[in-house]
């Protein structure tokens, strides 16, 4: 029906006639049609002459048509695609995110480009320092990347593909003029491929790629990758987008169930023939190296971040696995390779393909799941769903630093999930995998929430009446804070945590960023930089996320009310004191009672002794002031009774 149409409207066109009436043979008069009106006898013969008026208006001019076949539409269609179309190699660009060669949308995408057109594919990563500084990134997570790039520049080697790393230390905002006119031109590229990036500052830089590119003959192309669902996929019942979990949440479950191709996974990248390697311009971008370490990015710590943060994709694929098959041990809870077997390790992880999880005696506070076959023992997956808010052992995947750069895609981990469970993927707070599916949600919800909401990395607070909400200027306590030195040992646990292992269990995460914001009165803003410029996994939208969630001014539905007490949530985090210790040696001599208040529960004689802090704030005032200063931003004061 619709090609019908179509011929009907093309064939009335000018551009099909070639010119416009005046300019057929008709128009000139020579054999001229007669028109309609001119048809002479009534019936058959004026039809005829209708017919014949309407078909010559059809017929181009002599003239026109010489011109059309002198220079074919077709030759120039190829042309005009040749211009954009060519160039001498294809290149990838892999950013901050996407460090990972496995399942990575973009880098599939140019290579079957590159493939397709008989072209050699590069890899490009441009480190720009100034970037990192502006957004508060951590030395540890650039030096991460960097280990991280060293890894997969040998795995594209072995496929003759080279990793170019090359440093833009001028303005940042320079960087779309400096691919387009100088790093592509270098490479004799005209096709630049890269996932996305949803913060504001990325999106405008790719957009400026684009348009600019397209400018110079450089067709940039960028496509989703980071997350499980791409932003935007779905919106509320009045079209617009969400900003609450829950609903959100259940649309996400929803969609996924629906469209499983959102978890296929990318293919590899095909190799580059081996002369590649003696080419003129791409032989020598093999030789080029990954830097050590990128100035003003020193990582002080490095050689600990090697053990405690090892890099590689398979690495992370084994740190899932760990989280997947074996059970949770308090002596992993802290600086220890996050690959640990954990205490009941009796199966081959890497050979998983008839393992399966199944649920054994479903309860609604803590499901019972076993693994079918090969082993029947408690897992840290099949125990997060109670065991998550507890950091006295490793409950928790440690896998965050591997998906916040990239070195693992969050579809291979949902799918090895999927598996478990019977290719099925359920989230939801009945059993231990459908919480931790949960959690990985979280992460899609956010990177939603950046993206929707762009003035969330912009400083804004998601909800704009908490702007004026009174800040105290308090530099000593926020350094006690920053050291651990607050008096209630599960902050100084966790910000000891923090500045040792440049990551934090997610309970913690919170009671600190509450203390700090409710207790302390501080500005939430100088929390997020400080997290960002210590952790591994620092990443804004979640970092942002987290930090608006607990500072009230975020996506939380119930926020003005939620005010942790760093005592009672001491015992949810560290029910038996096991994280105190570790990370607070001072205490470690303490009852599992005295160990979450030691100032409450020990003589003055004995807390002397501890040479620990005394609480900088009295959490029962510090709550009043946080409640009144909520209920009226703008108002100053300590609040009443
Ligand atoms: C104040 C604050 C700041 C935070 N900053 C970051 C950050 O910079 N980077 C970061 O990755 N996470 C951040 N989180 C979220 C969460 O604390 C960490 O993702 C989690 O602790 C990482 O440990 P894991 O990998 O063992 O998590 P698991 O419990 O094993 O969860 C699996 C994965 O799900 C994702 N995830 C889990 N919880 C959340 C969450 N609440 N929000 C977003 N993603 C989540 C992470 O990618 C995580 O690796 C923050 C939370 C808070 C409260």
């Amino acid at each position: 029906m619709s090609h019908v149409k179509r011929d009907k409207k093309e064939s009335t066109s000018k551009q099909e006639s070639g010119n416009d009436v005046s300019g057929t043979d008709a128009g000139k008069g020579k054999k001229r049609a007669p028109s309609p009106d001119e048809g002479g006898a009534a019936g058959d013969r004026g039809k005829r002459h209708k017919a014949a008026y309407e078909v010559h208006q059809k017929i181009a001019h002599a003239v026109n048509a010489a011109r059309v076949d002198r220079e074919p539409p077709l030759d120039k269609l190829l042309a005009a695609q040749e211009k954009i179309w060519g160039g001498e190699s294809v290149v990838y660009w892999m950013r901050m995110e996407d460090v990972r060669v496995k399942d990575n949308r973009a880098l599939a995408l140019a290579s079957e480009f590159a493939q397709q057109n008989s072209l050699p594919l590069i890899v490009l990563f441009v480190l720009v320092p100034g970037d990192y500084k502006a957004h508060d990134r951590s030395a540890r997570s650039i030096d991460f990347r960097l280990r991280n790039l060293r890894n997969i520049k040998v795995k594209l080697q072995e496929k003759n593909i080279p990793l170019h790393v090359i440093t833009h230390a001028g303005n940042r905002f320079r960087l779309p003029e400096k691919i387009i006119d100088e790093i592509l031109p270098s490479m004799k590229a005209t096709h630049i491929f890269a996932n996305m990036e949803y913060e504001v500052d990325e999106l405008r830089r790719d957009i400026e790629v684009l348009e600019y590119g397209a400018k110079q003959n450089v067709r940039a192309m960028f496509v989703h990758d980071r997350l499980a669902v791409p932003p935007g996929t779905f919106k509320t019942g009045q079209g617009k987008p969400y900003g609450v979990f829950s609903p959100w949440q259940r649309k996400w479950q929803a969609f996924l169930e629906a469209h499983e191709e959102h978890l296929f996974e990318a293919a590899d990248p095909e190799g580059n023939e081996d002369g590649l390697r003696s080419h003129t311009i791409y032989g020598k971008l093999f030789d080029g190296e990954v830097p050590e370490c990128l100035e003003g990015f020193e990582c002080r710590d490095r050689d600990l971040m090697k053990v405690v943060w090892p890099e590689g994709n398979e690495v992370a694929v084994q740190v899932l696995n760990r989280f997947l098959y074996c059970s949770a041990r308090k002596a992993d809870l802290g600086l220890v390779d996050p690959r640990t077997m954990g205490q009941e390790m009796s199966i081959d992880l890497e050979s998983d393909d008839d393992v399966q999880l199944i649920e054994d005696e479903p309860t609604k506070s803590k499901a019972k799941l076993s693994l079918k076959g090969k082993m029947a023992s408690p897992t840290r997956l099949r125990d997060y769903a109670s065991s998550r808010n507890s950091a006295d052992s490793n409950t928790s995947s440690r896998l965050s630093p591997y998906l916040a750069s990239g070195v693992i895609s969050i579809r291979t981990i949902l799918n090895k999930v999927k598996k478990l469970l019977g290719n099925k993927l359920e989230s939801g707070r009945d059993s231990g995998p459908g919480t931790w599916v949960m959690e990985c949600a979280w992460r899609d919800f956010y990177n939603h929430v950046t993206a929707a909401f762009p003035r969330v990395s912009m400083g804004r607070p998601f909800q704009e009446k908490f702007a004026e909400v009174q800040w105290e200027v308090d530099e000593e306590k926020f350094n006690a804070w920053k050291e651990g030195r607050t008096g209630y040992p599960i902050v100084d646990a966790a910000m000891k945590q923090c500045a040792l292992m440049g990551w934090m269990h997610n309970r913690p995460r919170m009671i600190c960023a509450s203390f700090l914001v409710k207790d302390l009165m501080i500005d939430w803003h100088l929390g997020e930089q400080y997290f960002m410029q210590q952790f591994m996994d620092g990443d804004l939208a979640a970092n942002n996320g987290g930090w608006q969630w607990t500072a009230s001014t975020g996506t939380d539905p119930q926020p003005a009310f939620r005010i942790f007490n760093p005592t009672s949530q001491s015992e949810t985090a560290s029910p038996d004191g096991a994280y105190i210790r570790y990370w607070v040696p001072e205490l470690a001599s303490l009852s599992d009672k005295a160990v979450h208040n030691p100032y409450e529960k020990l003589s003055p004689k004995e807390f002397a002794k501890l040479n620990y802090p005394a609480p900088i704030v009295d959490h029962a005032k510090a709550r009043k002031r946080a409640l009144a200063r909520y209920k009226n931003p703008g108002y100053h004061g300590e609040g009443s009774d």
